[in-house]
């Protein structure tokens, strides 16, 4: 009970924000009609129900004209009927998409706002493969929920009109048995509620396993697809260590999984088929068990046997709606769980940014970026570097070295705002721009243009200045070809892709530039030119950059060392002196 209590609060939380929304009069438009319709089809069918005996009857006294106007009249619900099927349904996929398209545009905003897609990947496996919860437990989500709330409210009001019809039927059909007539006042309807309170109740029973099974293999499909992909992604470094063997032995395990809790799905589906099967078989029958007696008595018509058979069928579906409707239920809880989870981890990792006890970041005035009493750690707690305070002046070029795993990166994730984990104040000079260069530079798939210009628009640069910029870096062939689409990631070398970098840089003419590594890839010469051409064209940029090599304390005036100190590494200025 609680656990559907916990599911409808969560399905209200997920559903409630879109009927709120810019778009909530569409929406709202949109429900009301699929709603108005959906009774106007019970309606019909309480027509249809009434239809029955008049027609029976008809047949049964050979009564020719009687017949064929129930046939006309037949004919024009008939028509009714498929009209209001066809625009219920026109209706709904309309409203399916506006949702969708609504709760798909919410989660990408929230997702990705103040690099919640970072921390929640930083908070280990609290939602896995957010791709899958946004594209597929969405769409799930909506299609599901709409079917399952349009069935619950037919089969309510289906219920309500069809259990009068039904308590008339029984007293003008009495109970009949061994030939005694039994006075039992709606028998037909109680009748009908135990058959459903005992189906629903074993349903229940045998399908409740179908719930977890559902979630798991919604997660496993997400792993498996997860995994495909990074193979393409790194096509290249498992065709040059022949890692083929591997990877196929490790997609086939993930796949194993994906099999294997399918199998626990289909023997589960199958006892629950088998019962739902007899469950809506037996209840074809029932009600002719039941009428029978009293039509051979000679005490009811064809038509009200018929009618009788035909309410009771009503009754018994909408009481059975949970018994029929069990495996979209289960499929349905767990994309509830898991669009939950999702919110709670973007929740989550929205909270961990104003947390008291994290770093944080404010503006300063200072002009330089300052650390005050500034500690990082890991995930899990545990310190990495600590400072009591350090600042780098504006215009001061900065060179970090230190040993390996030291936090030298992570202390340029810090001063960006997107490491959370430690304590301290990291002051940053109000209406500074900043942009972080890393070893291995992202680029979105579409033209060189785009490429560049990340993460501003295309259309912030003009292409003359985009091309001298790539000119300058070294790669003129590349100058040409601005608007050519390509994955560059994948088609250019490491070299030429932090080349490529170094030109967004010079685009944007950012206050700070962090070079974590940037130019590691490059040969010495070409990395000293590169250097030179940062100084030249970005002579009022301040340079803090993190690298290995002796040779790029030329272009710093301050190094900057990562000392282990027993606990941890701190900060402290190289002895020997930097070059100028
Ligand atoms: N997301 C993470 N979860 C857990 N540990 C992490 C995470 N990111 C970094 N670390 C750990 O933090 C430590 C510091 O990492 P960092 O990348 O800052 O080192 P670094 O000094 O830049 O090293 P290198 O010179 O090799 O680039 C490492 O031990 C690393 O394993």
């Amino acid at each position: 009970m609680n656990n559907i209590r916990s599911t409808l609060a969560a399905v209200w939380r997920i559903a409630g924000p879109y009927f709120r929304s810019e778009d909530k009069w569409a929406g709202r438009g949109l429900l009301a009609a699929v709603i108005a319709i959906e009774l106007a089809v019970v309606g019909l069918n309480v027509l249809f129900n009434r239809w029955n005996n008049t027609f029976y009857n008809a047949l049964q006294d050979r009564n020719l004209d009687v017949f064929t106007f129930q046939l006309a009249y037949f004919s024009l619900l008939a028509a009714i009927y498929i009209a209001l099927k066809v625009y219920q349904l026109y209706l709904n996929q309309w409203l399916q998409i506006r949702w969708r398209r609504w709760m798909t545009e919410n989660y990408l905003g929230e997702w990705l706002a103040h690099a919640n897609h970072y921390r929640m990947q930083l908070q280990g496996d609290a939602a896995d493969n957010p791709d899958q919860r946004i594209a597929e437990d969405v769409r799930l989500f909506v299609e599901k929920t709409l079917e399952l709330g349009i069935g619950l409210l037919s089969a309510t009001v289906t219920l309500l009109s069809f259990v009068i019809i039904l308590w008339g039927l029984s007293n003008e059909a009495p109970l009949h048995i061994m030939g005694r007539e039994i006075a039992i006042p709606g028998y037909l309807v109680w009748a009908a509620l135990i058959y459903a309170v005992i189906g629903t109740a074993f349903t229940h029973l045998i399908g409740r396993p179908l719930i977890a099974l559902n979630f798991q293999q919604q997660r496993y499909e997400a792993d498996f697809r997860f995994n495909l992909v990074r193979a393409r992604e790194n096509s290249e470094q498992i065709a040059l260590l022949r890692g083929e063997p591997v990877e196929r032995t490790r997609l086939a395990t993930r796949y194993g999984m994906v099999v294997a809790n399918w199998l626990d799905i289909m023997s589960r589906t199958k006892k629950l088929t088998a019962f739902t099967a007899s469950y809506s078989q037996i209840a074809i029958i029932y009600p002719y068990i039941l009428v029978a007696p009293a039509y051979f008595a000679g005490k009811v018509q064809l038509g009200a046997l018929m009618q009788t058979a035909s309410a009771f069928g009503s009754v018994q579906d909408s009481l059975s709606f949970f018994v029929t409707a069990y495996r979209s239920l289960a499929e349905w809880q767990s994309g509830v769980l898991r669009l939950d989870g999702f919110e709670q981890a973007i929740a989550h990792a929205e909270a961990l940014r104003s947390k008291d006890d994290i770093i944080h970041v404010t503006p300063g005035d200072t002009g330089a970026i300052a650390l005050d009493d500034l500690t990082l750690a890991l995930p899990n707690g545990t310190p990495l570097m600590a400072t009591p305070g350090f600042s780098f002046s504006g215009g001061e070029r900065t060179l970090f070295t230190g040993p390996s795993g030291s936090g030298k990166s992570t202390l340029f994730r810090a001063i960006a705002g997107i490491w959370p984990f430690g304590k301290g104040r990291i002051a940053i000079p109000a209406k500074a721009s900043m942009m972080m260069l890393p070893q291995r530079p992202y680029f979105p798939v579409g033209t060189l243009k785009e490429a560049v210009a990340y993460p501003a628009a295309t259309d912030a640069f003009d292409a003359a200045s985009m091309t001298a910029a790539i000119t300058a870096v070294g790669l003129p062939a590349l100058s040409g070809r601005l608007d050519e689409d390509a994955h560059w990631n994948r088609m250019l070398s490491l070299g030429e892709q932090q080349r490529l970098g170094v030109a967004r840089a010079l685009l944007h003419r950012p206050d700070y530039l962090f070079l974590d590594e940037a130019t590691a890839s490059l040969d010495e010469p070409s990395e000293a030119a590169l250097y030179r051409l940062i100084e030249e064209r970005l002579p009022d940029t301040t340079v803090i950059s993190i690298g290995h090599r002796s040779t790029l304390r030329a272009f710093h005036q301050r190094n900057v060392v990562l000392e282990n100190a027993g606990d941890g590494f701190t900060l402290a200025e190289a002895t020997a002196a930097p070059a100028s």
